[in-house]
This record gives structure tokens, C-alpha cells and sequence, in this order.
């Protein structure tokens, strides 16, 4: 079943913006541009993009904050924008740059008062709890108002908070931003245990293609409000048209190997490294080196998916 679905969904913003002294000129921001996908129940996707492409107006939309200025958009069969309210019982929403609990208070007692607002049953918030505690590791923390808490333990903090009332959803918007290698871990790990256990349904926007890689199989990239790519995160090589890296050790030094199924892109002593098309298979083009070369040793190097995404983005904003 779909959880999340959007059809043509439009978010246009009036901006007025200074253009002399006192004359003032209107401007139309397409933010969202007639964006279309579905997300099925227990599904986690990375939702990504550059600067400005249009993913918070997205996350809103989503959440009931904005209205749409056009299309149709439902989460849990719910129209967010018309009844926020029942839908919040249904989301969680974690904002990276942003806390959702109670600055000046322990972090239980934001807990707490999540239990009234959301009206979570006793039993039900006690459980909730009492896992998210032992998972994030925040036995510790409880009684610490949270403006004494360091940027990783407030977001495990927040974390906890956005599943205390049992979401279907999730939205993440840059849950790792600014953390640390182990709290990064400790998050990804919590996350990924979340969707595999409970089911819940993740949507997560980030800047760091890592969180992507490692939890999300589906990715969607959006650039200047449209939807760009939407499929396994596998597939975005093709996209990209990346290369992998064949690196070769020879027995010693030699001029720079000479094959049409590849590129020799560098040379350092005994080791060469030829760049292939990641579309294509490594085992020609090893039987050919190792047909003309004396090889000591081979491995192969798969593209890195920032290089893809970066090339992508760039390809995107030439006229
Ligand atoms: N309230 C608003 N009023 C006017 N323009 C807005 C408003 N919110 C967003 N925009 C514009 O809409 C576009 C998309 O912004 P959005 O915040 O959705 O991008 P984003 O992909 O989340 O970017 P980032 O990665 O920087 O957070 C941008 O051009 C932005 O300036």
C-alpha cells in the first residue's frame, strides 16, 4: 500500500525583492515543479539535491505546514494540508537544524509533555520509551536540560521524540548534519533497526550521500523543483555515466598501459589506474592486461557516488 503519494504537486512562492531604492519587483519561485512519485509502506527513501532544489518545501507540503499550489498530495490517505492535526498523529518530523523539544527543560520532561500532546496511551508511551532509551542510548541524558546536550545527543533526543506516538512516517531532514563519526553510526544503525523492525516508513533528505548509501536502496534526486531520478541507487551510476577504476600493480615500471577498453588515467611507479565504464563488466578488460602486462596484482574501484551526483548536478545546470 502507498503511504506517501504525489501527483503533480506545484508549491509557487511570491517573492518581492528590492530592485532600486524604493521600486520593489515581483518574482515567481517555482520551488516545488509538478513533482510526482508513491512511497509504499515500509519503504525508506533518500530524498536528495542540491541547495535550493526544493526538498524542505517538499518535507512541508508533506508535513500540512505549506499548502500546495497545485497537484494532489496524500500521506496516509490524508490531505496534510486540510487536517494537520490528525495527520501529526500519524508523522514524525526531525529537522537537523532544528529541535523540537523544550530548550530550558530536562529531556524527559519534553517526553512528557509529548505524552499529553499527542494523548499517547500510558502503556504504549512507557514502551516507546523505554525502547528508545536503551536504543539511542539516552539513560543518561534524561534528567540534562536540553540546551546542555552536545549536537548528537540532542539529536538522538529529538529522535526518540519524533517516534514517541508510533509514526507511520518518518521525515528526516539531515539527521547527521554537523555529527560526529560515531553518533553518524549510531543514528544509521538506530534508523536502519527502526525501518526493518517496526516497519516504519522513511523519507530522508541529506547532504550526506553516506546516509543514503547505507540505508536508502530507493533514491529520489530533485533539482530546481522536478524530479530528476528516481530508482535504486545503483542505477544513478548508469545515470552519471561513471567510471569504475581498474588498478593494476605490473611487475615494474612501465609506460602507461595501452588498451581501447579503457583509459589510463594515472601512473605512480609499478601501478597504473585505467578508468572503464562502470556499465560494463571488469573481465575483458583484466584479460587484457593481464594478456599484455606482466600484473602482479589487480582490484577494482567502484565510482564514488559523490563524484556521480556532483556530475549529474553539474550536467542538470548547463543551458
Ligand atoms: N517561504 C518561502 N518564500 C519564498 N521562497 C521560498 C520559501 N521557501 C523556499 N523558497 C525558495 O524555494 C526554493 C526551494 O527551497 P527549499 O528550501 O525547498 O530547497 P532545499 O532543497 O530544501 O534546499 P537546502 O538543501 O538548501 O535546504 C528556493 O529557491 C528557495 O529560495
Amino acid at each position: 500500500m502507498d503511504l506517501i503519494e504525489l501527483d503533480g504537486v506545484e508549491k509557487v512562492f511570491d517573492v518581492r525583492r528590492r530592485a532600486g531604492l524604493v521600486r520593489r519587483e515581483k518574482r515567481r519561485v517555482r520551488a516545488v515543479d509538478g513533482i510526482s512519485f508513491r512511497v509504499a509502506r515500509g519503504e525508506m527513501v533518500g530524498y536528495i539535491g542540491p541547495n535550493g532544489a526544493g526538498k524542505s518545501t517538499t518535507i512541508k507540503m508533506l508535513t500540512g505546514i505549506l499548502t500546495p499550489s497545485g497537484g494532489r498530495l496524500r500521506v496516509a490517505g490524508i490531505d496534510p494540508a486540510r487536517e494537520r492535526t490528525r495527520l501529526a498523529q500519524r508523522i514524525g518530523v526531525v529537522f537537523g537544524q532544528r529541535t523540537t523539544l523544550w530548550w530550558d527543560l530536562p529531556l524527559k520532561d519534553s517526553y512528557r509533555l509529548m505524552h499529553r500532546m499527542y494523548r499517547i496511551p500510558d502503556a504504549r508511551f512507557r514502551e516507546n520509551l523505554d525502547r528508545c532509551v536503551e536504543l539511542l542510548d539516552l539513560g543518561e541524558l534524561l534528567d540534562v536540560p536540553v540546551r546542555q546536550l552536545s549536537l548528537g545527543q540532542r539529536m538522538r533526543g529529538d529522535i526518540a521524540a519524533a517516534l514517541l506516538h508510533d509514526p507511520e512516517v518518518l521525515y528526516l531532514d539531515e539527521p547527521t548534519i554537523g555529527l560526529d563519526v560515531v553518533s553518524k553510526a549510531k543514528v544509521r544503525g538506530f534508523l536502519r533497526d527502526l525501518n526493518a523492525e517496526q516497519g516504519t516508513t522513511v523519507l530522508l533528505t541529506t547532504h550526506d550521500l553516506q546516509d543514503i548509501e547505507q540505508l536508502c536502496r530507493r533514491v529520489m534526486v530533485i533539482d530546481h523543483g522536478r524530479l530528476m531520478y528516481d530508482g535504486a541507487l545503483a542505477g544513478l551510476h548508469e545515470v552519471g555515466e561513471s567510471e569504475r577504476t581498474l588498478v593494476v600493480d605490473l611487475a615494474r615500471e612501465l609506460p602507461p598501459v595501452v588498451t581501447e577498453l579503457a583509459r589510463t588515467v594515472r601512473v605512480e611507479g609499478p601501478r597504473q589506474w585505467l578508468a572503464f565504464p562502470a556499465s560494463q563488466s571488469a573481465a575483458p578488460l583484466v584479460a587484457a592486461v593481464a594478456d599484455g602486462y606482466p600484473v602482479v596484482d589487480l582490484s577494482v574501484r567502484e565510482p564514488d557516488i559523490e563524484a556521480v551526483i556532483a556530475k549529474m548536478y553539474a550536467e542538470r545546470a548547463e543551458p
